[in-house]
Parts: structure tokens; C-alpha cells; sequence
């Protein structure tokens, strides 16, 4: 399979002003990603691995390194791509999937989860069609679907924004935490809808509070506690 991301001595700190002093969230993180490859971050509370999706998705300015990213148009160092690049990225081929979902008054929730396949220029109707779909797959009642999802429960809005985060699918999934607090029914699809996109080829990086729901997708895990930071190779990991 051919590669997506390749990262190379990837730090990042953060400074402490009013403390006047730094420290390191991560340090010399290096691997390569493929199409259709799941990664998983492992370590301890502040071992630093929500710090490392958000440097990889540049929400967060990396300290030094690189992360090649082989998009549609050619490879491009995440860390210094012009922002016009990078928005056009995130739009058309890296998705970050977290918990939260940022609700907009009055778009309804069917409107929502629609909106990246109009974007990538799908008809109205064939979007909303599938975006019903998801919203059905992921256990959201259909008396919703036209409501505004600012007054929905913290699960309900969660599943409004995996619906629309897994829509369309991407060349590169940060995924960060996206099962906590997701019930029973929700979690199957979630992983079921992952599965689906690795076995087309996503690549994936994920963050995952129970790894077990995860499991049958991992093929590689690195650790980023301190010390013990290391990858290692699916078959025998514990994770
Ligand atoms: N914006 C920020 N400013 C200062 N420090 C930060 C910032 N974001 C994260 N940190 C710190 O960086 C360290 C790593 O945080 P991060 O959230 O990446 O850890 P994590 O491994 O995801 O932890 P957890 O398992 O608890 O979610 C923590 O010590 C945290 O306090």
C-alpha cells in the first residue's frame, strides 16, 4: 500500500508563561503511515497523544521535525503548508474526529451531516439521502433529523458529528477519543464504519480511552510515555 504520512523527529512543547518555564509534550516522535493503516496512541494521562493529533492536523505549531503528507496534489510538510493549503486539506482529505460536535444555530442536524458531501459536489438530495443514512446507523431518531442540534444530549450531538466527520471518506483520519460516552449501539457503528473506510484504504491515527473497541483494526501502536516511547508491530501488542 502506498504511503500517506511520513513523520520524522516530530516535538512539540509548550510554554508556561506564567510559570516562566517549557515542556516538552512529546519529543523525536518518528513513523510512516500507509493507506489503509490504523495507528494507535498509547500512554498515560499527558503522555501527550491529543497533543500529537492537534500538531498533525496543525491546530497545534510542532517544535521541530516534519510530517509528509502525500495528498491528491503532491506532498506537503503539514507543519508548513500555507493555511489556504492546509483549509483545503482538511476540507477534501484529513479529517480530525473528536467527541464534540460544534453545533450552528439554526443548520439543522440532517443539514449538518450533509454538508461535506455538498461540498465535495454531491447533489442536495443524494446528500441528504445518505446523510439520513448515517444519521440512521448511528442511533439518531428520526424525529431529530431536522431539528437543531445545539438542544440535543452531549451522546445525541456526538452522533450527529460522527455522522458528519465519517461521511466522506478521507485519505487520513486523526481520530481522538471519538467512543467516549457512545452507548452500545453507536460504538458497533462507529467501529463498523471505520472498518469499512480502512478497508478502503483511510489511514488512521487514533486516540482511544478503551482500545479493546478498537482491537481487530490496529496495526501498529506507539506508546508515548516518557522512556518507554516505542513502536511496536500488531501481532503481540497489549494494548
Ligand atoms: N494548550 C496547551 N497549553 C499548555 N499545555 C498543554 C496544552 N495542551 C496540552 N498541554 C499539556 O501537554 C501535555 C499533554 O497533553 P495531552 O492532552 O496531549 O495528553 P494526553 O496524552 O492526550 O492525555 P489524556 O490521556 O489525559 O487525554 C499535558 O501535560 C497537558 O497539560
Amino acid at each position: 500500500m502506498s504511503v500517506v504520512l511520513e513523520v520524522q523527529s516530530l516535538s512539540k512543547g509548550f510554554t508556561m508563561h506564567h510559570l516562566d518555564s517549557q515542556f516538552a509534550a512529546f519529543s523525536d516522535v518518528s513513523f510512516d503511515l500507509r493507506a489503509g493503516e490504523f495507528l494507535l496512541l498509547k500512554g498515560k494521562n499527558g503522555a501527550g497523544k491529543s497533543t500529537l493529533l492537534r500538531t498533525l492536523y496543525r491546530t497545534y505549531l510542532a517544535q521541530s521535525g516534519q510530517a509528509l503528507f502525500h495528498s491528491h496534489h503532491g506532498v506537503i510538510d503539514l507543519l508548513r503548508a500555507a493555511d489556504v493549503d492546509l483549509a483545503l486539506l482538511r476540507r477534501t482529505e484529513i479529517g480530525f474526529v473528536t467527541q464534540f460536535l460544534t453545533a450552528r444555530p439554526r443548520v439543522s442536524a440532517e443539514a449538518l451531516v450533509a454538508e461535506p458531501l455538498r461540498l465535495a459536489g454531491r447533489s442536495a438530495q443524494d446528500a441528504l439521502d445518505e446523510a439520513r443514512h448515517w444519521l440512521a446507523a448511528f442511533g439518531v431518531k428520526e424525529s431529530l433529523w431536522r431539528a437543531y442540534p445545539t438542544t440535543f444530549s452531549g451522546g445525541e450531538q456526538q452522533k450527529v458529528n460522527l455522522a458528519r466527520a465519517l461521511i466522506l471518506p478521507q485519505k487520513l483520519l486523526l481520530l481522538d477519543e471519538p467512543t467516549a460516552s457512545l452507548d452500545v449501539g453507536a460504538r458497533a457503528a462507529l467501529v463498523a464504519r471505520l472498518a469499512e473506510l480502512k478497508s478502503n484504504g483511510t489511514a488512521m491515527i487514533g486516540v482511544f480511552h478503551h482500545p479493546d473497541d478498537v482491537a481487530d483494526l490496529i496495526d501498529r501502536v506507539i506508546d508515548l510515555t516518557p522512556e518507554t516511547s516505542q513502536i511496536e508491530e500488531r501481532q503481540d501488542v497489549v494494548v
